[in-house]
């Protein structure tokens, strides 16, 4: 029979990793280290479960964390745990003022994300003290638990899409900071950067106020056109047109947890731009519109087309205001984006909060929830 414990924290047998210390090499500090942060990776990990089984209901992210804690107790054998020696740690005392203040979910995750990452580092190290393996027994845990995070996050992202239903694609304006903010205020959850005239030192400028701006809100963050402008922000995505670079080099730049959302005007671009990955579309013009002058209109003929063929999220975009958002919704939409709509509102909250009004109408009437919760 294999050596081992019994686990109380629900691990079960966990199969003893084997004493390392037995020449008495290991200074009992060390010990000391190893039992503290293996406590602490394992207990950031099951704060993350938690959202990720009960918020989420994900069972492939709530099955990562599992399956890491349970590796994590097979190295925390009775030999570290007889180190333990809290009366006397000072560090029991300490806590930092921001752990008294975390008020949102989202903090609280990135924090423990953190905690897990940082726990597993000094594992790293130190375990390489203890056991031929432990360095890299941990070095590898901390990379998965990257990859957690960062499939913790690009989900989080699809889903914020989802529930999204009014969009905003900017255009340069003196106080465009203050009109998106007041959108932001009136509830809005996606903005697009777009700007095509300026110099690329004052858009990067832009795109970082503007990035910084809309997570502040907890609203997605695009850029038009420039993927390398998206990566240099950190923005949440692109949005790319026909002309722009293709769907699947964007993909290659970005991973797989950016969002690409890709322009169409007709049933042709639809089918190759969801063939390339695109994870929304923009359907368009419905109506001509002064600012892409260039571009006909497709006409309200293929939103109709939108609504009964589209697999996933889609945009209507395109001359809509205040006064034809209904004829538009009546064809089928349930998602818009507008540009001079709010942009050249004399009060952008109070239009966002009309646009979502009438959005969220149709989705009550389609019978459409929100498709999972938000830990913002
Ligand atoms: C949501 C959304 N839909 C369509 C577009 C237009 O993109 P594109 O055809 O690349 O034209 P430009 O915006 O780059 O002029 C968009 N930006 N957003
Ligand atoms: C940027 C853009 N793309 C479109 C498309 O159909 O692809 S229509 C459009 C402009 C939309 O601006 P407004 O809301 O001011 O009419
Ligand atoms: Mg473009």
């Amino acid at each position: 029979m294999n050596a081992g414990w019994y686990d109380e924290n629900n691990n079960g047998f966990v199969p003893m990793v084997e004493l390392h210390n037995q020449r008495g090499q290991v200074q009992p500090a060390v010990c000391r280290i190893l039992d503290a942060n293996l406590d602490r990776a394992r207990e950031g990990l099951r704060i993350i479960e938690e959202w990720c089984r009960f918020g989420l209901n994900n069972a492939q992210l709530s099955g990562e964390c599992k399956q890491l804690r349970q590796e994590l107790a097979t190295w925390h054998n009775p030999e570290l745990r007889a180190a333990r020696d809290t009366p006397s740690d000072p560090g029991t005392q300490l806590t930092h003022p921001q752990e008294q203040q975390r008020t949102d979910l989202k903090s609280l995750l990135q924090a423990n994300f953190c905690r897990v990452e940082e726990a597993l580092r000094v594992l790293e190290e130190y375990g390489k003290l203890y056991h031929p393996q432990m360095g890299s027994a941990f070095k590898h845990m901390r990379y998965r638990v990257y990859i957690l995070e960062s499939q913790f996050l690009g989900y989080e992202r699809h889903q914020q899409l989802l529930r999204s239903q009014l969009y905003l694609v900017t255009s340069p304006a003196n106080d465009l900071l203050s009109v998106v903010e007041a959108a932001l205020a009136g509830g809005l959850t996606l903005v697009q950067y777009r700007d095509k005239n300026t110099k690329d030192g004052d858009r990067l400028a832009h795109a970082q106020q503007l990035c910084q701006l809309c997570h502040k809100y907890s609203a997605l963050f695009l850029v038009n056109d420039r993927v390398d402008l998206a990566l240099a922000v950190e923005a949440d995505g692109v949005h790319l047109g026909q002309q722009d670079l293709p769907i699947k080099v964007a993909r290659q730049l970005l991973g797989p947890h950016k969002i690409i959302g890709c322009s169409t005007t007709n049933a042709e671009e639809m089918q190759r731009a969801i063939q390339g990955g695109a994870d929304y579309i923009g359907v368009g013009p419905v109506y001509e519109t002064p600012t892409k002058a260039d571009k006909p209109a497709a006409g309200l003929e293929y939103v109709r087309y939108a609504a009964q063929h589209s697999p996933v999220p889609w945009f209507a975009i395109g001359g809509i205001d205040v006064n034809n958002i209904n004829d538009v919704i009546s064809a089928g939409a349930e998602r818009v984006a507008v540009v001079r709509a709010i942009v050249e509102a004399e009060q952008p909250t109070l239009v966002t909060q009309y646009f979502i009004s009438q959005l969220t109408r149709v989705h009550i009437r389609n019978n459409k929830p929100e498709l999972s919760q938000s830990y913002v």
